[in-house]
């Protein structure tokens, strides 16, 4: 469908655009000359046919005419000869030949001798009489007197036109028979005519040049011709030819119109002839003038035509310039994302603006402001946009429009009548007025501030980022040097976060992170800042504090309360806590990084002194810090320095109260600081890295102990050594266990690897597969701290373990919290019921040992049997064991 639009759109427009060239006049100029000339040529050419015609009719006509008297001349000639010649053989025949030409001649019955000469002949051809007088001569030989002599018809003939014997001049003879009274030949009559009489009627008027008069004989030979003043005889010409009504005949090389009529009584013909060419001649010259009238006419008709053109297409030019420019602006302004309004200024009598008239728009314009085209020409800006005048939009204009330049700027807009958020304005002069170019420019306005909320606040929680936070806090401390106030930063750690996290995965993390963030936004005041530092990490910022600590407690205990709330995540309550550090500006430092690391350690106490509770920085808490930087730093040479060492933790079969194994546990002989427990460098470690390296040392360790005890032929107990995370995501954490084994040469059955709960639980599937591996080793593995973790039941069926060890927080208070025996209790059916052994850890007491044991716990473990100890005391102790009796305690 589009297309077949598209098809009819281009036919609409290629017609319009025919339409459009066909009127204009550089091309319909050409056309009409091309008409106008053919019209003339065509006139010119029939008018000179016509003329051509008439000239032919009236040349024949002539020659009609011309022949007709030639032929009536003629006749009477002939007929006089004819007459002369019978007149004169008569006088012969009566009277003889000597008086018969003196007698006619007396009476003036013979023609004139200058053109005619009369002679008679006797019967032997002696010319006897002749008129006028002449020297005696012979006609004997000649052709006419045999025919005469031998033929007896006494008509007259007439001769070929020969020279005369007398005088060489030419002559036409006539000859008529004498007879004498006896009817018998006596002669002939001779009557010679010179040939220009019979061609004399030649008028060089009518005629012309090449106009022919000629005699000829039904023989065609010509008797005697003229063609202007040359006359000649004898030639040959086919007269027959001739006879009838005039057409053109070329005997000799001339066209003409020639006709010829035949004589009565005699074997000759008048040949009447007007040369084509003179004949022609007028309207030749007629054609050559209306030619060449026509040609001059064509001429400057072309030539003015031609400028004509030559204007029209210019004009056509500028017009197609106009139209296309006009075009171009028109789909450009329609096409074009701004919005157009050309504003006519209006001045007042002295020239000042008072308004300006909206003279065209675009249809952005019509989207923008929500009124049509129509409605938008011709209204004024200050009926439209009365707040114009007022919030400085009237005085660009104005300036813009007197004095030129362009006005540019990115406004808010506040104006109903626009529609749109933020708006680009451009404004130029033009002639009394300007365009203003409006440009609605929300969207990016939106993207930018996207983007600029996006750089200063945390995607997660929606809260100020760290450079927000940053930026707050400088503020803060500004507004407090200014204005003497104090201001609290607070650093806020949720506490076991981690177990969440890792636990229910990064979605339920991200949920409960969420949750918090909203309770702090919700306890603190609305010039206070809420932001993320990142991970777990929150910091306040609160201007404003009047020097009073308690006040500040209020609000800071306000939040911790709130963040404690149980969070339901993945249908289950999740309580987590937090803990608080705050450092105060001015007294624990003037800058946000002072203040931040100062809290920060605040805070750090507060996790180490318990979690769930505030700590407000001390000058010695940064000692603490730079402590734990120093054994950092420790950590790293502690390895090389042989400052390690494993002591062993008996465990022991509830049961029989054997020692079937032990847990190898790290100490650090600190060179300054002494024995130095786990707790205080194996989170050290963890963060560090060092814990890889240091794990891998314990594992050798353990198993090359282990292995030495066998070797000493005491009974082989399993040797359990702690995995880290760091060390459990360690890639080659299979191939350190294989090479500890090798190393140390003690079978995999006797190690067991403990990893807590919550380590397995951050990518189960992964964690699984690991624990697979291990264990299709042959090694055991147990999970630790079994409960304070958040394995389900179903996950829990898929670990590949042997054994749970319930954490030592649920048997300090056997004896007296029913929720930890419960605990307990549960933890150890749920063993059972997974056919897993179950170990207590931290057992004390004896009636720890006792519910434990009552409650079908299989081990223990606790300062009750044993603390960690020396391996030579173990060794002690399994050497004891192996001829001793069962304690007293598992015989109960
Ligand atoms: N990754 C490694 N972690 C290790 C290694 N060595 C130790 N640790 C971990 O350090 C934590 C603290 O250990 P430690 O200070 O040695 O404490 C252990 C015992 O001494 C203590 N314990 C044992 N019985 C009792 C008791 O009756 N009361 C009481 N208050 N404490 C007792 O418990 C710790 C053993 O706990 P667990 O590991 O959960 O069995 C500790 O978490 C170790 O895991 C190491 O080489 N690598």
């Amino acid at each position: 469908m589009p297309k077949a639009r598209h098809v009819r759109h281009f036919s609409t427009t290629a017609h319009s655009k025919w339409m459009r060239l066909a009127l204009e006049t550089y091309v319909t100029l050409p056309l009409t000359m091309a008409l106008l000339l053919g019209a003339i040529w065509a006139f010119t050419f029939h008018f000179i046919d016509i003329e051509r015609h008439a000239a032919r009719a009236g040349a024949a006509d002539s020659v009609q005419e011309l022949a007709d008297t030639y032929e009536a001349q003629v006749s009477r000639n002939l007929a006089g000869i004819e007459q002369t010649l019978s007149v004169v053989a008569y006088a012969v025949e009566r009277k003889g030949a000597a008086g018969a030409l003196q007698e006619l001649n007396s009476h003036g019955l013979l023609p004139s001798g200058l053109v005619f000469t009369v002679s008679i002949a006797d019967a032997q051809g002696r010319i006897v009489a002749r008129n006028p007088a002449a020297r005696a001569l012979s006609v004997a030989t000649q052709p006419y007197f045999r025919v005469h002599r031998d033929t007896p018809g006494q008509d007259v003939r007439v001769g070929e036109t020969q020279a005369d014997d007398a005088a060489g001049d030419p002559r036409l003879h006539f000859t008529r028979r004498i007879n004498d009274a006896d009817g018998e030949f006596a002669g002939i009559v001779i009557m010679e005519v010179d040939p220009g009489y019979f061609t004399a009627g030649y008028e060089r008027r009518r005629q012309g040049e090449q106009g022919v008069l000629a005699l000829v004989g039904n023989d065609g030979v010509v008797r005697a011709l003229r063609t202007g003043d040359k006359i000649s005889w004898g030639d040959q010409i086919d007269v027959r030819a001739e006879v009838g009504a005039p057409a053109i005949h070329s005997w000799d090389g001339v066209s003409r119109y020639a006709t010829a009529r035949q004589l009565q009584g005699f074997p000759l013909l008048a040949l009447a002839g007007l040369s084509e060419r003179e004949q022609l001649a007028q309207f030749e010259q007629r054609r050559r003038n209306s030619l060449m009238e026509a040609g001059v006419a064509s001429a400057v008709l072309v030539v003015l035509a031609s400028l004509a053109w030559y204007w029209a297409w210019q004009g056509a030019r500028a017009r197609r310039r106009i139209r296309r420019a006009n075009e171009t602006y028109a789909a450009a302004s329609e096409a074009n994302m701004d919005a157009f309004f050309v504003l006519q200024g209006e001045r007042d009598r002295k020239g000042a603006v008072t308004d300006f008239r909206i003279v065209t728009t675009n249809s952005r314009a019509e989207k923008l402001t929500g009124l049509s085209r129509e409605q938008l020409q011709s209204m004024m800006l200050s009926a439209w946009l009365p707040q114009a005048r007022h919030n400085g939009i009237f005085a660009e204009l104005e300036r813009i429009m007197c004095k030129g330049g362009v006005y540019e700027a990115e406004l808010h807009n506040t104006m109903p009548q626009l529609h749109a958020r933020w708006l680009h304005w451009q404004v130029v002069a033009v002639a009394d007025g300007v365009v203003a170019i409006v440009r609605d420019i929300s969207e990016r306005k939106l993207a930018e501030e996207r983007i600029v909320h996006m750089a200063h606040h945390d995607t997660l929680t929606g809260l100020p980022n760290r450079s927000l936070i940053d930026d707050r806090l400088r503020q803060a401390i500004l507004h407090g040097e200014r204005n003497d106030r104090e201001v609290a930063v607070a650093f806020i750690d949720l506490d076991s976060f981690k177990l969440v996290n890792d636990g229910l995965g990064h979605t339920a993390g991200d949920e409960l992170l969420k949750e918090v963030a909203s309770r702090m936004v919700g306890c603190v005041r609305r010039h206070d800042t809420v932001g993320r530092f990142g991970g777990d990490e929150f910091v306040l910022v609160l201007p404003e504090q009047h020097d009073s600590e308690s006040a500040l407690m209020v609000l800071l205990d306000k939040i911790r309360e709130a963040v404690i709330q149980p969070v339901v995540l993945d249908g289950q309550p999740v309580q987590v806590s937090c803990s608080i550090g705050v450092a105060m500006y001015p007294r624990d430092g003037s800058d946000p990084d002072t203040l931040l690391m100062n809290a920060d350690a605040a805070m750090y106490r507060a996790k180490d002194t318990g979690k769930n509770n505030v700590q407000f920085y001390t000058q010695e808490m940064n000692a603490s810090l730079e402590e734990k930087l120093a054994l950092m730093e420790g950590l790293r040479t502690a390895l090389h320095g042989e400052q390690f060492l494993v002591q062993y933790q008996p465990k022991v079969r509830l049961e029989t109260g054997r020692v079937f194994g032990v847990e190898a546990l790290l100490r650090w002989r600190h060179p300054e600081r002494g024995m130095m427990p786990p707790d205080q460098f194996i989170p050290l470690a963890e963060e560090s890295g060092a814990i890889v390296a240091i794990g891998e040392w314990v594992l050798l360790t353990a198993c090359r102990q282990g292995r030495a005890w066998q070797d000493m032929g005491l009974h082989p107990i399993t040797i359990s050594v702690n995995v880290s995370p760091r060390q459990f995501d360690d890639a080659r954490l299979v191939a350190r266990v294989r090479r500890a084994l090798e190393i140390s040469g003690l079978d995999p059955k006797w190690l067991e690897l403990e990893v807590t709960e919550s380590l397995i639980m951050r990518d189960l599937q992964q964690s699984v597969a690991k624990m697979r591996e291990l264990k299709a080793m042959g090694i055991s593995l147990s999970i630790d701290d079994f409960g304070t973790g958040y394995s389900s039941l179903a996950a829990l069926k898929s670990f590949p373990i042997s054994s749970l060890k319930i954490d030592k927080s649920f048997v300090r208070d056997l004896d007296t919290n029913s929720d930890d025996q419960a605990i307990a209790r549960a933890i150890i059916s749920l063993s059972h019921q997974l056919q897993l052994r179950v170990i207590a850890e931290g057992v004390e007491t004896t009636q720890q040992r006792s519910f434990l044991h009552e409650s079908g716990c299989h081990d223990m473990q606790g300062y009750l049997f044993s603390r960690p100890v020396a391996p030579e005391l173990i060794q002690g102790m399994l050497e004891g064991q192996a001829d001793a009796e069962m304690p007293e305690w598992s015989m109960a």
